[in-house]
């Protein structure tokens, strides 16, 4: 089993990630692993917060010599923004002398859509910087850098997993399965708002101009797709093993995600069956299809049948609200005085919509690892690939017998 744990405030020290389950042997690249972590920095509409980190993991056990030993990897994001919180996040009943930072006034007045109101009447505290400092999205760099390590595991495998964003506000590219894994692995690290088409992205940069000017914010869709997963990850026998339901958890873990689907996703409600079912066909000649000698002409189910892999490309789509925190503030109640009060006014950002995208590959890689190690389980990369190779033998000898001895 492949787990992670994260710790750590947004304006605390530092960020923690336990990574445990990795087999021995995997290369550790951290140069990809800092590039997951820029990458999950960049996209047009964060705040001001996105200058001050330069987020990079230490890593602290786990990896000798570039390899992992199959113990678990713990790492280390520092917050740069600690210097300026010192004051108000100190870990003693006082502040130490040196403590640096100004001292903020507690948060009393509740974010309608952050996590204030309702972790305040779960842990009963009177400063909701309490609530925000761990409900805050600056946890998900610890889970980047979790999901690098089950990415670098993965592409081992030749299993890789790229992202797109194809809904801003209310600017749309349409339904996102037109678009191939080719195009969304060739957008650039830098681009904008990571979507694959230009005129779009400028649309939605101008609706996040607005929406700023406007004091609001806005929300949006991505989606995720991996490439090169072997067909029979999951199970359709057990509700906890199904692919799609640990996907869909893992996507909607993600803060401000309020619906995911898979392939087609909500689309299929709406039209018939034959608009939705991918037909099962025998491969062009020239084209072997993908491993199982049949081909499927489209991909609408998003690689999964029964909660299983069945060989296509996976498509999961995540659907993020507007943040939640709006420099012209919703109405809200001042918890201390009981008064009718606007909501808090925190630093923020007005879209990360492309951060929750990579955030997104992260958790879909990570619960993509574990079901590779769950089905071909091993403790050393060999091992799994050897496991791997005899599945596909046994695939290719099913569906294609040697011709019968004359
Ligand atoms: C990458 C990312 C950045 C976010 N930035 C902010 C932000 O700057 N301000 C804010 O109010 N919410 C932000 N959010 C959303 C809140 O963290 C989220 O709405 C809050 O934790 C409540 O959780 P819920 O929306 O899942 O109910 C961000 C979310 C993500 C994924
Ligand atoms: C720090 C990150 O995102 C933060 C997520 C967040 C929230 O409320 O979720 C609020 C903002 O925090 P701050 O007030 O410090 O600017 C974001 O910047 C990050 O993504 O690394």
């Amino acid at each position: 089993m492949l787990r992670f744990l994260t710790a750590g405030e947004s304006h605390g020290q530092a960020l923690v990630s336990t990574v445990e389950g990795l087999p021995a042997g995997l290369a550790i690249d951290q140069d990809a692993l800092a590039r997951d972590l820029r990458r999950r920095q960049l996209g047009y509409g964060r705040g001001r917060r996105m200058q001050i980190e330069m987020d990079t993991a230490e890593i602290l056990s786990g990896v000798r010599k570039g390899h992992t030993l199959g113990s678990p990897v713990a790492m280390l994001i520092r917050n740069r923004d600690w210097k300026n919180w010192q004051q108000t996040m100190h870990v003693s009943p006082e502040a130490p002398a040196e403590a640096t930072g100004a001292r903020r006034a507690p948060v009393t007045r509740p974010r309608p859509g952050h996590a204030d109101l309702a972790g305040a009447l779960k842990y009963d505290r009177g400063d909701m910087r309490d609530i925000l400092e761990r409900a805050s999205a600056r946890e998900t760099a610890a889970r980047v850098a979790a999901g690098a390590l089950a990415r670098q595991f993965l592409a081992a495998l030749d299993i890789h997993v790229v992202s797109h964003v194809f809904t801003l506000g209310a600017v749309s590219l349409g339904d996102p399965l037109v678009v191939t894994y080719e195009q969304i692995a060739a957008i650039d690290d830098e681009a904008a708002l990571h979507c694959v088409d230009d005129t779009v992205q400028q649309q939605m940069i101008e609706a996040i101009d607005a929406a700023r000017a406007a004091g609001d914010t806005l929300g949006g869709a991505f989606e995720v797709v991996v490439r090169g997963l072997p067909p029979g990850l999951g199970s359709y026998v057990q509700w906890d093993r199904k692919l799609d339901g640990r996907l869909a958890q893992a996507v909607m873990s993600i803060p401000a995600i309020k619906a995911v689907g898979i392939g087609k996703g909500v689309g299929v409600a709406s039209v018939p069956g034959s608009q939705v079912h991918d037909e099962i066909v025998l491969p062009a000649a020239g084209d072997e299809g993908r491993i199982m000698g049949v081909s499927r002409p489209t991909n609408r189910a998003g690689g999964l049948e029964g909660g299983v892999t069945n060989g296509e490309d996976l498509r999961i789509t995540g659907y993020m609200k507007p943040i939640s925190t709006l420099m012209k503030p919703l109405r809200s109640v001042d918890l201390q005085t009981m008064q009718e009060s606007p909501a808090a006014i925190e630093r923020s950002d007005v879209c990360a919509v492309p951060a929750a995208a990579v955030v997104a590959e992260a958790m879909v890689a990570f619960v993509l690892a574990d079901a590779v190690l769950e089905r071909f389980g091993a403790d050393t990369l060999d091992d799994i690939k050897a496991a791997i190779s005899r599945a596909e033998a046994r695939v290719q000898q099913r569906f294609h017998p040697a011709p019968a001895e004359a």
